[in-house]
């Protein structure tokens, strides 16, 4: 490990504190209040990692490693959302140029990041594909969560919408099979409340 600059290490952690304040700006869009931040759902992907342990087919390590770091660009580029129309290759520049950034702070462990965050952005590997898989999924147990806290079924069926078909593991389709079971129940016993209505 080569020797790191204690100025510099500070420089890259206020990349990282950043995404603690940051918003998932999707929630905005939705008019969703109190919402999480990237960091909230970086932190809850690595998590679900740990879900893993019976699937020897995928490094566990690994698929730890890409949930903490898939969206570290975002404390430099913000949280794109579909809503912000911004093209896919512009979105792909901004946000690589963003990585290299915020890792050329740290140099070969800025290197063993980068590399994460280019591995995940190919889905190259079946460890990336798999990362993806949990950064939809927890997309929609959070829209979820919303729709119950707020009392406001089907607030967020443009996420289920827009997802609907697009996973691949056979353990993370059980969950959002088992989600949307669960969120058609919950819509069934509750209609939106007045105020949130
Ligand atoms: N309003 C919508 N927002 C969406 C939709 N699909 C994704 N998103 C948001 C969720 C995040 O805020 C952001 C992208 O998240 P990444 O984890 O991919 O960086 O876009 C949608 O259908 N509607
Ligand atoms: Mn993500």
């Amino acid at each position: 490990m080569d020797s790191l600059n204690p100025t510099e290490v500070l420089k890259f952690l206020e990349f990282v504190n950043d995404l603690k304040h940051l918003p998932r700006r999707g929630w905005i869009f939705s008019k969703i209040k109190d919402h999480e931040t990237i960091s909230g759902h970086m932190y809850a992907m690595a998590l679900m990692t740990f879900l893993l342990g019976n699937d020897s087919k995928l490094d566990r390590i690994k698929c730890l490693q890409l949930s903490l770091v898939h969206d570290l660009s975002e404390a430099v580029v913000t949280d794109l959302t579909p809503h912000d129309n911004v093209p896919e290759d512009v979105k792909h520049q901004l946000e690589d140029e963003a990585m290299k950034k915020i890792t050329s702070h740290i140099g070969s462990a800025g290197s063993q990041i980068y590399d994460l965050y280019k591995e995940y952005e190919s889905k190259a590997t079946p460890e990336a594909k798999f990362v993806k898989d949990l950064d939809r999924f927890d997309l929609l147990f959070t829209a979820a969560n919303y729709e119950k806290r707020d009392n406001h079924p089907q607030k967020c069926q443009e996420y289920f919408d827009a997802l609907n078909g697009k996973f691949e593991h056979p353990f993370i389709k059980k969950l959002v099979d088992t989600l949307e079971e669960q969120r058609k129940g919950d819509a069934s016993c509750n209609g939106p409340t007045k105020e949130t209505a």
